[in-house]
């Protein structure tokens, strides 16, 4: 058992589960005043800094990434930067492009209703309390760090399709930059604001001189590798990730990050009267949300700082990016992989940032697979964007992209006990406690949940990835279908097709049961070998398992189960 002790020692009940042994070992009475710690301190922060630290850690990263030679400002007249899923000013080139092309810059955010209506098939929220939090914290601190690079951050509640084009006729912008997405729900939004710039005229001053529209201009920003570098089409992907990462690997390099000038001010000076001033970053009640506590596991702070921050704490401060490859499978508390990954969905960090970090840990400290696993991992996500190219709305269709046909059930008592974390099988119900409470997961979690829902419950495997949709703090939806695809069998790589089995997955992964002790109060007092299977100690299991160990079987479907309508089918 291996122990990273965090800074602020009351603060920090959790331990990693680390598979490789040889590290740090954590004595038994230690273990259990942790365990007990557990139950009294309500959560950690991540990053786990004060705020001073914080600062101090972005001031730092922003002069490493800050020239005085940058002189490339020869544009004229306005841009717009529309922000979306890249809330961050450090390497944001459709922000850089915008101060390049322009002599003023109005970056603006839209509170899109849609994002805050419900998931397509089965209602559920589409932004769940804590992600929506997380959302509205990433809109404080762009705000703050873009004023400190001379602009400010205009909000404005409503479609972007309606509002860009009114704000770019009331201060005659030229351009709207923004970052390409890839998914149809994004991609008909940039086609509506696209024919929106289309109807404002702009007057070009003199009589001669023909009128001109602002132009939509979608800069590709989301991933570690360039889609324009890729050594084939994106519609020519691979199928089979290795095949992918090997060609990317080694026939592309990543883009340096982007350097910010000394300034990037200013913002327009007319028409913000107009607009009725800067607004203001919804609450949660406006966006019609009710609050959720975070009062157990893990507490993400949303924006820039804190990406910066986190990483600063998992590489530099607590040196743990050396460890990865052995301890990213754990579950348990905050240390054993990255958690980059909500920065990353929110755009609050880039991926080229981790890459540029990666290579500097590589330089000043060491290099091993484990540094090499960040990156790997980071391939994944790249890999997943890409297929959402070459797959489009497949991704979200019951066949996936292999149109796979089979019989789900959408049994909804099935369904809400995996949902609520009550199905008898402690390691299911840690997870989805631990998902709803905190909106984090592990990747481990992710992919026991998801088989025991599709495999073992035969449900609708479409209903789990929209209760992702909804409480993920890092959801994306090119990573989140994707995956779900892959663990329900009907995606681009049949080879992908696994089944996990609790009793091999528990005694693995958590073999004295203290991660399913710490979400399960319950069993807690149990003996370790009883938690995972407590029997009357605990609700009754409410399917059997259809395997009990690894298996490449299909999928297995309850036809009796399958025939019942779901009540949440639209
Ligand atoms: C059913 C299911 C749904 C998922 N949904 C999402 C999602 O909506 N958003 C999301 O970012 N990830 C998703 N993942 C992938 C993965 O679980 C998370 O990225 C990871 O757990 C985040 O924790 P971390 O940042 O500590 O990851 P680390 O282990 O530290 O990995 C570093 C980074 O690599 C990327 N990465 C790692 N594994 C994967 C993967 N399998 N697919 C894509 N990228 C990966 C992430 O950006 C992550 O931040 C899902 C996985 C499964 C099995
Ligand atoms: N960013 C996104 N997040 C979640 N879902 C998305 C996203 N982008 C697209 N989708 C989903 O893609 C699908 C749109 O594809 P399509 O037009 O084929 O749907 P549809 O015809 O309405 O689907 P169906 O016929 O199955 O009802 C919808 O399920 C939509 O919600």
């Amino acid at each position: 058992m291996v122990l990273f002790a965090s800074s602020h020692s009351s603060f920090s009940p959790f331990k990693t589960l680390a598979l490789n042994r040889k590290l740090i070992p954590v004595p038994r009475p230690l273990l259990a005043v942790m365990l007990s710690s557990a139950s009294k301190q309500p959560f950690v922060m991540v990053p786990d800094l004060t705020a001073d630290q914080t600062a101090s850690v972005s001031k730092e990263a922003f002069q490493r990434y800050t020239s005085s030679d940058l002189n490339r400002r020869n544009g004229s007249g306005v841009a717009i930067v529309w922000f979306r899923n890249d809330l961050r000013v450090l390497d944001n080139e459709a922000l850089l492009r915008a101060w390049a092309s322009s002599a003023a810059v109005l970056p603006v955010y839209c509170v899109d209703p849609r994002n805050f209506g419900t998931t397509h098939y089965f209602g559920f929220p589409k932004t769940g309390a804590i992600r929506a939090q997380f959302l509205i914290e990433c809109l404080v601190d762009l705000k703050n760090n873009l004023m400190k690079q001379g602009l400010n951050l205009l909000i404005q509640h409503g479609k972007p399709e309606e509002i860009l084009p009114t704000v770019a006729k009331a201060i005659g912008a030229h351009a709207v930059y923004a970052h390409k997405e890839t998914c149809s729900e994004e991609t008909l939004v940039e086609r509506f604001v696209h024919k929106g710039l289309q109807q404002v005229v702009l007057s070009r001053g003199l009589p001669n001189q023909k009128p001109l529209n602002p132009k939509l201009q979608l800069i590709w920003g989301s991933t570690l590798y360039h889609k324009d570098d890729l050594p084939f089409d994106a519609r020519n992907l691979p199928d089979v990730y290795t095949q992918f990462r090997k060609s990317v690997e080694s026939k592309c390099s990543i883009r340096a990050c982007c350097k910010l000038p000394l300034s990037l001010g200013p913002c327009p000076s007319d028409g913000l009267d107009e607009i009725g001033g800067w607004g203001t970053i919804p609450s949660l009640e406006q966006l019609g949300i009710h609050e959720r506590k975070c009062d157990q596991g893990m507490h993400f702070v949303g924006g820039e700082n804190a990406a910066l921050g986190r990483l600063h704490e998992y590489f530099w401060k607590k040196d743990l990016v050396k460890v990865y490859k052995e301890t990213r499978n754990g579950l348990l508390g905050p240390d054993y992989s990255t958690k980059f990954s909500p920065w990353l969905a929110s755009g609050s960090l880039s991926p080229r940032y981790v890459y540029e970090e990666v290579k500097r840990y590589e330089k000043e400290r060491l290099a091993n697979d484990s540094t090499y696993w960040v990156l790997f991992e980071l391939i994944w996500r790249d890999y997943f964007r890409f297929l959402s190219i070459k797959y489009g709305n497949s991704i979200f269709h019951i066949g996936g992209p292999r149109r796979i046909i089979s019989t789900w059930s959408q049994d909804p008592s099935l369904f809400e006990s995996w949902r609520d974390g009550r199905t008898g099988y402690p390691l299911i119900d840690a997870n989805m406690k631990e998902l709803s409470t905190t909106g984090f997961m592990s990747n481990r979690g992710r992919q026991i949940v998801c088989s025991f829902l599709v495999r073992d419950m035969g449900i609708d495997w479409r209903m789990g990835a929209e209760w992702f949709e909804t409480c993920l703090l890092d959801y994306d939806p090119c990573s989140n279908y994707g995956n779900w695809t892959y663990g329900a069998g009907v995606g681009n790589d049949p080879r992908e097709d696994r089944y996990f089995s609790i009793p091999k997955q528990a005694k693995t992964y958590d073999p004295d049961g203290e991660y399913v002790a710490y979400w399960l109060p319950e069993i807690q007092s149990l003996p370790k070998e009883r938690r995972h299977f407590p029997g009357n100690s605990y609700i009754k299991q409410i399917v059997p398992l259809k395997f009990g160990s690894t298996s490449m079987r299909p999928n297995p479907v309850n036809s009796e189960k399958s025939r019942q309508r779901s009540q949440y089918r639209r």
